[in-house]
This record gives C-alpha cells, structure tokens and sequence, in this order.
C-alpha cells in the first residue's frame, strides 16, 4: 500500500521517519532532536505507557522529491508515513499546523511542529486538532501535570520518578585546581590540570565536556559533582555552593563503574533500590521501580543474565553501562554526572545510550558527560559544550554553535571532517588541514619573535595559545559578566534550602537483610564452585587414604591432627583476605552515597562467610574420620568438628583483619603468608621448645590452639606430647580462639571505618 502525505507546507530538510503500526487512540510525543517517537494510550484522563515506536530513518536527499517539494513515497509496511524530524522537533513556539493525511486509511498518524499530543485518530477522520476528544482529554491531562515543554517529552522517564525533580543549574566560573605532585624531587613541585574553566548547565540540558585524554574533563567532572574540592572559582548550583543534601541530588556513573560480576541485571538494580529507596515506598513499590528502570533502559532481554567481569563472561559493555545508569537513575537525581559513557561502545550502541541520557535531561534533569571522540550524530545530541585542551576552555556555548565559533576566529576544516574530529585536532592543537587564523599566521610571519626561518607552521603549544586567548577575550569576559550579573540578580532572593529529599533508605535490619542475600548470591559461587569443592573433597581422601584405619599412637596421628589445624586455618584466611580490597570499590562508592550503614554492611559480610564456610569442613571432616578412624564416639565427632569451625572463624577474622589493613590483594597475601608460616612453626607440632623471648608467639597462633585442642580431644590429655603447659582442660585454648574470633574482627571494623570515601582525581 502506498501512502502519500503532504508536507509541502513544512517539511523538506534532510532526515525522516517512517513509523509503522499506529493503533486507534494512540498519540505520539515527538524528542526534541532525536528520532524517538513515543506512544501513549489514552484511557480516560489518564495515559496510559506503550513501549516506543518502530521507526526507521532515511535519508532525504535520496528520495525523489514528489511534487517538487518534500512529499514523500513509503510502501509496503502496513501503515505508516514519513515525517521531517528537523521540523518535527525544532524547538519552540512555532505553530506549523497539523498534517493530513491524503489517503483514506485509518491507520495513519498526524503530526504537528509544535510538539504537541497528536492523535492517531484525528487523521483517519480528517478531524483537526482543536475539534478532537483527544486533544481535550490531553489538556486536562497537562493541566494536571503542569510541567515545561521539556518535560512534556520526557513522560516515559516521569513513571520511574519518585518526587517531581528539583531542577538544578550548575554554574561555574574561574575553576582552578592544582595537585601537589608526588615522587618528585622537589616536595613543592604542582601541576596544574585545571585554568580557569567557565561554564553552567541547565535543567534539561546535556552538556558536554570534550578534549583530549589528560585535558582535565574527569577532574572537572568530579569538581562539577563536589567529589573534590576546588582550589579557587566559584561553583554554584542554584547560585548555592556545593552543600551535603546536595550529595542525595547527585548521580554519578564512573567510566569503569563497579558492579557486582555476579548478580543479574535485576538483581543489582532490585538490591540497589530496596537500598536506596525510601521507606515510604513498599518493598513491592521498590521492586516495581527497579523493573521499570529495566524497561525504560531497554534492558529486559538481559534482565536475567549475570553482569560478568574479566573472568565470567555476561552482559554486553553497552548493557553494562546502562545498568551502571539505571543504578544512578533508580533515585531520580537532579544532577548526573557520567565519565565516558560510550567509550569502549559501537556507534549505534554510543547513540542508543546518548538517546538516552537525551530522555533523562528532558526529564528536567541537568546531565554532564564527559566523552572522547564523539560521532558526528552523537555530537549532535549535546545541548552545550566546553573544549578542554590542557586543563583551559577553548571553548564553552552551544554545541551547534563550536564550529561557528572557530570558523569566526579564522579556523575551519578544510576538509569534510566530523565536528567531533575538528574540535579535538584544535584541542591537541594539530591545525592540519584547517584554515590558519590569520591572527596566528600573523604572529609567525617573518620580523615576529616567533618566526622560525624555516617556517613549519604553528606549533601545538603556538595554537594552544592562540586558541585559549581567543577564548578569554571572546567568550570568557562575557561569560563573567553574564554570570555576575545573574548573582547580583539572585542575591536578594531569599536564600534556597534544598527541601528534604526523602527519608533514608532502609533501617539497619532491612539493610542487613538486603545485603545478606546480596552477599550469598554474590559469593556463594565462590564457596560452591566446583574447583573449591574438589580441592576440599580430594584433600580429604588423600588425607584420609594417607592415613587410612592408622593405629591409634600418637606419635602417627599427631601429624594428621597438626595438618587438619594447618588447612582449616589456611583455607578461611586465604579466602577472606580477598574480601575488603575485592570489594571496596564497590563499598566506597556505596558508602559514599550513605546507602547503608557500614555495621550492617560487616555484620552482613561475616556472617555470610560464616554461613558458606560451614558446609565444606562437615564434608571434608566426614571423609577424614572414617576413613582414619579416629576416636568413633559421638563427643569426639562433635567437638572435633566445633574446633575446627572455631579455627575457621578465628582464621577468617584474621585474613578480614589482614585485608582491610592493607586494601591491596598483593600486600595482604604476602603479609598473611609471613604470619601463617610464623603460626605453623610455632604451633606445637615442628619445634616442642621455643625459645623464652619467642614463646609469644604460641599465644597468637591459631594453629598452637587448634592443634592443642584436637589432640585433647583425642587423647583426652596432653602429658605424652611434652610440649606447652599440660593443662589438660581446654579452656585457655577455647577463650583464646574466642578473642581471636571477635578481635580480629573488631580490628577490621575499626580498620574499614577509617578508610577514605572521598575519592581524589
Ligand atoms: N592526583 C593527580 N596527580 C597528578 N596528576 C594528576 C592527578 N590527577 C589528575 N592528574 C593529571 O591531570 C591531567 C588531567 O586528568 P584527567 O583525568 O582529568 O584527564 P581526562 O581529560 O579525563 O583524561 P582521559 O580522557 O584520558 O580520562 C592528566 O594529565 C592527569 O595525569
């Protein structure tokens, strides 16, 4: 079927779509700037969400103009037509009328340029706008929504939205920031990364920061998002410095952002919102939110697969970014903050997520990204830009203004190249290929002190120069002013406290609950995996057929009971040394967010280890005991079994102590060997007499105490080992592993408290 539409009107520019299968009632809410079409149903006085539109894009100028003007052929899809994004979404008041369609069939849209409702229906009546039922019911429904022309395209983001967004204007002007650099010689040598960057970003807006890599956008990012502090310059955000219930308001998705490997898509966001959300909401609401963040990412055919990492495959990087967003989006912030969200991503993938963050600013919220090496379609999704080249603005305003800008002071391609690519050759200061300022040409002609006698061209650093005193004379000076005059404006005004954002997240037990079973899930992998449970199970019947139906002396099973206090203290330390330095990351960014307490994070932590650590020393002890036979009464069973459970809590507390002091997997293994070697030699087994001055030692020694207690077990007295004291009742040896057990871990509390959440550039 062939369907025609009169654009003649109103269109004629370079792209379109065509949109298939519209449905009876439906309307469509045109994004500004992007191909995105969304259909809502509307029931009543509500609408009602409908996933987004099939559509596909084409290029105009290949279509042959019918009619001489822009009206355009589409075939073989059910229904469908072609419309002019350009016009579609081009900003503003301008009132291009609704377009009919020609043909009869019912099943074709109407669009107007206004970016108002339209529905479906109005066309297959030939109806206008103003006489449809529609249009009343949409009217009703906007005056009970009020919000702004942005917001009436962002619907779809409105659904996950808790409370209705506080909009917040970031503005900063004159931002330096210096590091004391270390390692080199002279301890007052800094480095400058960032000169005086001016800028603000808007509610609704997606503002870019661009340079090349080491030009400064991650620190201005993390300045921008109070996650350091600046040395001089203001930053304001609603003409209010930086604050802490600012902290609630703010997203933040690092470039490398951590997730757990091994929870699924769902599982992260759902544990991320029971965390985070407010209590006024039900664990079902909560739930409900973490599913539609899901939907909304687009993420619903990975909802079931693990995130994966370096060593287990899972989720693609694209669906791993966004999952890093929904994380961040779950809360509704104001403000977001992203650190290369496309790098390392296909460009359709690239698009996927800018469309994206496109939908989220509409929302009302203001978004910052810092990005690389952007495609032309991708650099034509940010609303403003600043360049960055060696830490100073080489540009701030619109993003469709930069090429404007630099063509103005001397300097455009001269060759077709992507804007993106134009503007980071400026930035590294490679002027190749592009029209030389004559300003700059100027100052390296013959009789100037910078003249070479072989010219060869402007320098990078020459360009550099040139381009950042083009910038402070043209845009800087007026970006001063502009931001002066809008505090002295915005200074009588009262002064604005950031109303309450919500009540905290979860209470302490909630959280402990939560992180609980996200800890189970996300170790019990660890615990179950099948290498463990063959290195446990073989070193048992190894064990056990090395000692197999051994004759009762001691001098033949004191070596099996030393080996078993040896591996149940071996195991536990080496596995929870991995635990804090594994996962702080993760605890850092989480601490830093408030988004529970640290004592229901720990308790949480030890007691998993604790619940997964018990099944294997049943299994491995059951092999052992009979296969040696060692002493067959119930007692001894059960109280071998208890000291060995003791060994491994106390060794667990030891390898938590040991990991958090350190932070670092390296540091602690090497660290935690030295002190097991210590504990094993002076255990009891190798050496009967220390030294006075190393006696000590046996004290500290979870091997000494174990190996003690097996033997009084089996032997029921110590008087034929003729090694430490003879006292034949266990309860120095019980009281010893017990401080050891709760010591050790107070330790890596208090350790883990002292750690820093702040994180520096
Ligand atoms: N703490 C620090 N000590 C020394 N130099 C630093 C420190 N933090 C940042 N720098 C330097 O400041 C410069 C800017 O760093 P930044 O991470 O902001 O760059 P970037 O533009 O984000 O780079 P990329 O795109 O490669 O991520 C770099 O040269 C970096 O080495």
């Amino acid at each position: 079927m062939e369907q025609e539409l009169d654009l003649s009107k109103s269109f004629g520019k370079k792209e379109a779509v065509i949109i298939q299968n519209i449905d009876e009632d439906e309307i469509f809410i045109p994004e500004k700037n992007s191909n995105t079409f969304y259909t809502r149903k509307i029931e009543g006085n509500k609408m009602t969400e409908k996933s987004l539109i099939k559509m596909r894009s084409m290029d105009l100028a290949k279509e042959s103009p019918v009619h001489g003007k822009s009206l355009r052929h589409a075939k073989s899809f059910s229904s469908h037509f072609i419309i002019d994004i350009d016009e579609m979404t081009s900003d503003g008041d301008n009132e291009k009328g609704a377009l009919i369609n020609k043909t009869s069939s019912g099943n074709m849209g109407i669009f107007s340029c206004d970016r108002s409702y339209i529905s479906s229906s109005s066309i297959s009546t030939g109806a206008t706008l103003e006489n449809s039922q529609k249009k009343n019911n949409i009217s009703e429904l906007k005056a009970s929504c009020p919000m702004d022309q942005e917001d009436q395209n962002s619907c779809s983001w409105r659904g996950i939205q808790i409370e209705p967004t506080l909009r917040i204007r970031v503005e900063f002007q004159d931002v330096k920031y210096t590091v004391a650099l270390k390692g080199v010689e002279n301890s007052n040598a800094e480095k400058c990364i960032l000169q005086g960057v001016s800028g603000s970003a808007c509610p609704g807006e997606i503002l870019a920061l661009m340079g090349p890599s080491g030009g400064g956008k991650t620190t201005l990012l993390k300045l921008l998002s109070g996650k350091v502090k600046n040395d001089s310059g203001m930053i304001t955000y609603n003409d209010q410095p930086y604050n802490k219930s600012l902290k609630q308001r703010i997203g933040f998705v690092l470039q490398d952002d951590v997730v757990f490997h091994h929870l699924t898509v769902k599982e992260t966001l759902t544990y991320a919102a029971l965390l985070r959300l407010p209590n006024t909401l039900s664990k079902e609401q909560k739930k409900a939110r973490a599913i539609r963040v899901i939907d909304e990412l687009g993420l619903e055919r990975c909802q079931d697969t693990i995130i994966g990492g370096a060593f287990v495959r899972g989720i693609s990087g694209g669906e791993r970014k966004r999952v890093c967003i929904g994380n961040e989006i779950l809360l509704n912030p104001s403000l977001l903050f992203l650190d290369e969200p496309t790098s390392g991503l296909d460009s359709t993938t690239a698009l996927r997520i800018m469309q994206m963050l496109s939908n989220i600013a509409k929302a009302g919220k203001t978004v910052i990204t810092t990005i690389h090496q952007p495609s032309s379609r991708l650099f034509s999704r940010f609303d403003k830009l600043i360049l960055l080249g060696q830490g100073s603005s080489l540009y701030f305003g619109k993003a469709s203004e930069a090429m404007l800008y630099f063509s103005s002071i001397g300097c455009s391609p001269l060759i077709a190249m992507n804007p993106a690519e134009f503007l980071i050759d400026i930035a590294n200061g490679n002027i190749t290929e592009k029209s030389i300022p004559s300003d700059l040409e100027d100052k390296l002609s013959p009789g100037n002190h910078h003249f070479k006698s072989q010219y060869e061209g402007p320098s990078p650093a020459d360009v550099h120069e040139y381009f950042v005193g083009a910038y402070e004379s043209r845009v800087a000076k007026i970006e001063k002013i502009k931001f002066l005059n809008h505090r002295l404006i915005e200074k009588d005004s009262e002064v604005q406290n950031w109303p309450n954002l919500r009540d905290s997240g979860a209470t302490w037990c909630q959280q402990f609950s939560i992180l609980f079973t996200r800890s189970l899930k996300e170790r019990s992998h660890e615990y179950f995996s099948s290498l463990r449970i063959t290195q446990v199970i073989a070193t048992a019947i190894i064990v056990g057929l090395l000692w197999w139906h051994s004759d009762i002396s001691p001098p033949k099973r004191a070596g099996l009971l030393f080996f078993i206090s040896v591996f149940w203290a071996f195991l536990p330390l080496f596995t929870a040394i991995f635990t804090f330095p594994q996962e702080r990351a993760m605890l850092v960014k989480e601490r830093s967010v408030n988004m529970y307490k640290l004592s229901a994070y720990f308790i949480a932590r030890i007691t998993t280890d604790l619940f997964l650590d018990l099944v294997l020393p049943v299994t491995f002890l059951v092999i052992v005991y009979f296969m040696v036979r060692l002493k067959l009464t119930f007692n001894a069973f059960s109280l071998t079994l208890l000291t060995i459970l003791l060994s491994i809590i106390a060794a667990q507390g030891l390898g938590l102590a040991i990991g958090a002091a350190f932070m670092d997997v390296k540091k602690a293994t090497t660290f935690a060997s030295v002190t097991l070697m210590a504990f094993m030699l002076s255990g009891g087994f190798f050496l009967l007499e220390v030294p006075a001055f190393m006696s000590w030692v046996r004290y500290i020694s979870i091997n000494y105490h174990t190996y003690r207690l097996l033997l009084k077990i089996q032997y029921n007295s110590l008087r034929s080992f003729k090694y430490g004291s003879v006292n034949d009742s266990s309860g120095v040896e019980v009281g010893a592993m017990l401080v050891m057990v709760i010591g050790y871990r107070m330790l890596a509390y208090i350790l883990l408290r002292k750690m820093k959440l702040r994180t520096s550039t």
